[in-house]
């Protein structure tokens, strides 16, 4: 094995970001060596890039970027029995202590304590990463990298779908960015019907459609409200599942859902959200969720069965594949720019 390796490093407390050659690391007590075979970009990579506020907050320069991954158990650390040499690995990003009265409730997805891996520590945009044991999560052999990369977001759009019942209900997604795509599939592959999907961008509204949205609809030129209530003669849809952020997708997603429908709530807000909880939550009784990471490990099995049952159509989402980090400008460039859904490095060239 070498015993140097590119890296994507967040060098410096400034927008962008370097590749750079550093040693491969040795894995200490409870840690693991995994050659890396697929890692592909989370919006909260973007985040780190551009050096938002909340980067600015969290992240310690010089740390090497990436948390979604798909590797090989090269090396064990000292006091590891749960893995070995040649195991294929994925990684649950959150780090939960165990300990405190949400992990003592098996909330570990609420973990006061949470570390987030490759936000808090080293991640994965390498040829080779440090993986703590107790994280890993063992996939099939068959399964493809990059399918197996794109678990732990999957995990969150299998949280948001999931939550309540979803087969044969009309669905309304808001946001089809790469988590909002990731909740198409999910939502098709569990049976939802007619999957209806509002997104300004006219590139992920192509995408939502061959990922099997049913309906998409321009929420700048046309009103959701007034497309969901046509489609769903007058009644609003059943589910309603935010994967924007965006303050006035939850009003219209609230106003488009059933009176007794169920809403789940993902994208995250830039700012405190004005809203008629009378009229659009209390008095239509909506059932609602705020859904934040994965289930430990209940998520992680939906998903993986998921994948396996060949049900989830991944393909159009991963719009862009890699091999080797050289281009990684242009991959951050174009996902800021919205021209992407999921991206996927391959970062052995060979
Ligand atoms: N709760 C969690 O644990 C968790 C985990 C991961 C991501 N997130 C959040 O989920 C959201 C989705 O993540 P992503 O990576 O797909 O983000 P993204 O920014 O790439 O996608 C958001 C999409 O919403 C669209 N949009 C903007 N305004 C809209 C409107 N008015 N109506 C409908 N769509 C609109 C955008 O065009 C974009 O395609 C983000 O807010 C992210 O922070 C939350
Ligand atoms: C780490 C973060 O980006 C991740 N998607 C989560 O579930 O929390
Ligand atoms: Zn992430
Ligand atoms: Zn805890």
């Amino acid at each position: 094995m070498a015993e140097k390796m590119p890296a994507i490093m967040k060098t410096k407390p400034a927008y962008g970001a370097e590749l750079v050659e550093v040693d491969v690391p040795k894995p200490g007590p409870g840690e693991v060596l995994i050659k890396v075979l697929a890692t592909s970009i989370c919006g909260t990579d973007l985040h780190i890039y551009e050096w938002n506020e909340w980067a600015q907050s969290r992240i310690k320069p010089p740390q090497i970027m990436g948390h979604e991954v798909a590797g090989e158990v090269v090396e064990v650390g000292p006091g590891v029995d749960t893995l070995q040499e040649g195991d294929y690995i994925s990684v649950e990003t959150h780090i939960v202590c165990g300990k405190c009265y949400a992990c003592k409730h098996n909330r570990y997805h609420v973990c006061q304590n949470t570390k987030i891996f490759g936000v808090d520590m080293d991640g994965v945009f390498a040829e080779y990463a440090i993986v703590p044991a107790q994280n890993a999560w063992k996939n099939p052999k068959d399964m493809p990298p990059e399918y197996a990369s794109l678990q732990e977001p999957l995990g969150n759009a299998v949280d948001t779908v999931l939550a309540g019942p979803i087969a044969g209900r009309s669905t309304l997604i808001t946001g089809a960015g790469p988590l909002g795509l990731l909740g198409i599939a999910v939502a098709k592959a569990s049976g939802a019907y007619p999957v209806i999907v509002s997104e300004p961008s006219e590139f992920r509204r192509e995408l939502a459609k061959k990922v099997g949205a049913d309906y998409v609809i321009n929420p700048f030129e046309e009103d959701p409200v007034k497309a969901v209530m046509d489609i769903t003669d007058g009644a609003g849809v059943e589910v309603f599942l935010e994967f924007s952020g965006a303050p006035k997708a939850l009003e219209q997603g609230l106003k488009a859902t059933t009176p007794g429908g169920r809403v789940s709530l993902l994208g995250l807000f830039p700012r405190d959200v004005t809203l008629d909880f009378n009229n659009l939550m209390i008095f239509k009784a909506l059932e609602v969720h705020g859904i934040t990471g994965r289930h430990l490990w209940e998520t992680w099995y939906t998903v993986s069965s998921l994948i396996q049952s060949g049900k989830l159509n991944l393909d159009p989402v991963i719009t862009h594949k890699y091999k080797g980090f050289d281009k990684f400008e242009e991959a951050f460039e174009l996902m800021r720019a919205g021209k992407t859904g999921k991206v996927v490095f391959f970062p052995h060239k060979g």
